[in-house]
């Protein structure tokens, strides 16, 4: 089956040319259609940096990519920008203080010059389970967990068919935290997407995903089955030392 990412010989680099700094070397990997894959790894390893670049933010990169069968280039059009979207662990990020979430979540139809814009945002409400009068409500009135799913929100309107998810929940309470993960993962049942997550946290990862890698000093030491995770059969002393590391880890099965 054709992949809907494919990496081969990533690099990504930071810094004017010459006094460039390469963070991501040589990554190879590839994700199938409606996959989970999981990215893991210590503060700084390079995990938020490859997400930049497949989501077209960091264009400092070398080596292949291919969404959904298509090559992509550094400089990309709307369309190819449109079918990933990224939802950060602050959520702030991507909505604003001071705008209605009425107003977040028309802004990027606005840009991309999409029309049905009411009923879009309805049923974006709709599919992250916030009620539709929050549409004139501001950040500060919502919880850590509604936020969340705001920016959710915010990164379906465009109807992606990636969603790259940067530690979507470090920054809830736990409770919080399988709340937003499981409707993560109705999500993706029900509208066929794939993702990629990023976590420092094993047992987020291995609640959503099939398949994680693990990651070193910007580049993959194995890339683990979840069953592997689950029965300690992974390869690697580094992902033992991040299993051991891990508190409180329970795999789900
Ligand atoms: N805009 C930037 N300019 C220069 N260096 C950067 C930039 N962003 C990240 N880096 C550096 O690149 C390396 C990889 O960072 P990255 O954020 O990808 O790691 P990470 O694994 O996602 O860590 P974290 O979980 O802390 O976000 C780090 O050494 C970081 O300091």
């Amino acid at each position: 089956m054709m992949s809907m990412i494919k990496v081969e010989n990533l690099a990504v680099s930071y810094g004017k040319p010459g006094s460039e700094v390469r963070v991501v070397k040589d990554v190879s990997f590839s994700v199938a259609r409606g996959e989970a894959f999981g990215l893991v790894g210590e503060s700084g390893c390079g995990k938020s940096t490859i997400l930049g670049a497949l989501a077209g933010r960091n264009k400092q990169w070398t080596g292949l990519i291919a969404i959904d069968g298509e090559s992509i280039e550094q400089k990309r059009t709307r369309a190819q920008l449109a079918k990933q979207q990224m939802v950060f662990q602050d959520p702030f990020g991507s909505i604003h203080p001071r705008h209605t979430i009425a107003r977040t979540l028309l802004e990027p139809l606005e840009i991309h010059g999409i029309d049905r814009r009411q009923e879009r945002v309805a049923k974006v409400l709709d599919d992250v389970g916030l009620p539709q009068n929050f549409r004139y409500r501001f950040p500060h009135q919502l919880s850590g967990g509604q936020r969340q799913r705001v920016a959710i929100a915010r990164a379906l309107i465009l109807s992606p068919r990636i969603l790259l998810l940067d530690e979507p929940t470090s920054a809830l309470d736990v409770s919080i935290q399988a709340e937003i993960l499981n409707l993560l993962k109705d999500l993706r049942e029900r509208e066929g997407l794939t993702y990629i997550l990023v976590s420092h946290d094993l047992a987020v990862v291995s609640h959503l995903c099939d398949r994680v890698a693990v990651m070193q000093d910007g580049g993959f030491v194995e890339i683990a089955e979840k069953r592997q995770l689950i029965e300690g059969t992974v390869t690697h002393p580094y992902t033992r030392t991040l299993m051991d590391g891990s508190r409180g880890y329970v795999p789900a099965i």
